[in-house]
């Protein structure tokens, strides 16, 4: 048994108890339930196999080891729905409907406990525990409803509940900007006076003017993608939120992606990129941290948060010399079937990656300060494998390229510093 267990293949409680969240925050954020999770078809796409009743047990049971009564009720409610249909009167047919019924009545569902344990009396009369459950069962008034509380689910230490609602809906794509707010946005090439971009000028997609936020069009080789693959994905890891390096800070639910830190520097496969990277930003990449590549599976999602560390954090890696990160230019290296969107909860935006394309923002406002509407999230997956690189240019370098503003503009952002941490 212990040579099973311990094999490093095969998924530890930790794994496990995560993969049972993964999929009840996407039933939270999209707003599936359990039958249509367990179909694997989603929004008409085939998303995964269909589940089994022993798949939705199994979840059931993570979930009610995590104390999620609500979520636990609908998984076992699923579990016993499909294993309806292949009961048979064998000794571990009843067994299984034991563990259920356990399990049910121990969260209060009275209603799946006595269907359950009317299955179990219909093969099995004389089934001790059964008959007295169901005798129990049976003098909750008719209309008794289970009261089983609704958790408010807000795993976010950043912001409140009601600011991650909005986050959800705008990953859902319900919440959007009015038709007059993205009346100017439009497509253009750019050469930005540099003569060898006038040879081969940037596709630039408005996505935001205030705060100015783009995304440039085909932008990154597939020969960069595999390469910085290739060098990255030996060392990645579970990633961490809270340090500039992978090993320092702490896994958490806010962020679960996998992640690594790559080196550009002396490396000429990745050297006419980061060339492209600072024609793109007009900024330098001196001083930035190494490229951050990471990969999101089904489920995986990286909470509203702000990529700067404002003036609180002095300790974050490079903070004294380099100062706070300025911008963030994110590369998808990936196309997703669905969800995984990046989403500006306070803009009302959502972008789709596309392979190829890097997203421009700032972090900053033009004074240096933090500018609050710059929180943004990864929406979790729902099919595909998400990649990203990220590259975050500090704002001490820049110099020469971006002059603060000695007018303080904090006021364009104030409305939406509420972060609760
Ligand atoms: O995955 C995304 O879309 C956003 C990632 C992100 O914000 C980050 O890595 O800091
Ligand atoms: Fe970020």
């Amino acid at each position: 048994m212990d040579t099973i267990t311990n094999r490093d293949d095969y998924p530890d409680e930790e794994e496990l108890s995560a993969s049972a969240l993964a999929f009840v925050r996407l039933q939270e954020t999209y707003n599936l339930d359990a039958t249509e999770i367990s179909s694997g078809v989603i929004a008409g796409l085939k998303a995964w196999n269909s589940m089994s009743w022993d798949d939705c047990l199994s979840l059931g049971q993570q979930l009610y080891e995590l104390g999620d009564d609500n979520r636990t009720q609908e998984w076992l409610r699923e579990a016993f729905k499909k294993f309806s249909t292949k009961f048979t009167s064998d000794k571990e047919s009843i067994s299984i409907l034991e563990t259920i019924a356990n399990m049910t009545l121990d969260i209060n569902d009275a209603q799946t406990t006595l269907n359950i344990t009317e299955t179990i009396l219909k093969v099995q009369p004389d089934h001790i525990a059964a008959q007295v459950a169901k005798e129990f069962l049976e003098t909750l008034p008719k209309d008794f409803e289970i009261s089983i509380d609704k958790p408010d689910y807000n795993p976010s230490v950043y912001i409140s509940p009601q600011d991650f609602r909005t986050y959800e809906a705008v990953c859902r794509d319900e919440i959007k900007r009015s038709p007059s707010e993205i009346k100017d946005l439009h497509c253009k090439y750019v050469t930005y006076n540099n003569p060898f971009l006038t040879l081969a000028p940037f596709k630039l997609e408005l996505l935001s003017s205030d705060p100015l936020i783009v995304m440039y069009h085909n932008v990154l080789y597939d020969s960069e993608i595999t390469h910085l693959l290739n060098k990255s994905i030996p060392h990645i890891k579970r990633s961490t939120i809270g340090s500039a390096t992978a090993d320092q800070g702490s896994r958490s639910q806010v962020r679960t992606s996998h992640s690594t830190f790559t080196t550009y520097e002396g490396d000429l496969a990745l050297k006419n990129l980061i060339q492209r990277v600072e024609d793109m930003t007009r900024q330098t990449i001196k001083g930035s941290e190494l490229i951050q590549v990471a990969n999101y599976g089904m489920g995986g999602h990286y909470e509203p948060h702000y990529d700067c560390f404002g003036p609180n954090t002095t300790t974050y890696v490079g903070y004294e010399t380099e100062g706070d990160r300025i911008s963030t230019g994110m590369f998808y290296a990936s196309d997703l079937d669905l969800g995984g969107s990046t989403a500006f909860p306070f803009l009302r935006m959502n972008v789709k990656p596309v392979k190829g394309t890097m997203v421009f923002w700032y972090n900053l406002h033009a004074s240096g300060n933090k500018d609050f509407r710059s929180l943004h999230a990864g929406c979790p997956v729902i099919k595909g494998s998400k990649w990203i690189f990220n590259i975050w240019m500090r704002i001490k370098p820049q110099m020469l390229y971006r002059k603060c503003e000695l007018e303080d503009d904090t006021w364009k952002s104030k409305q939406f510093n509420r972060m609760r941490i």
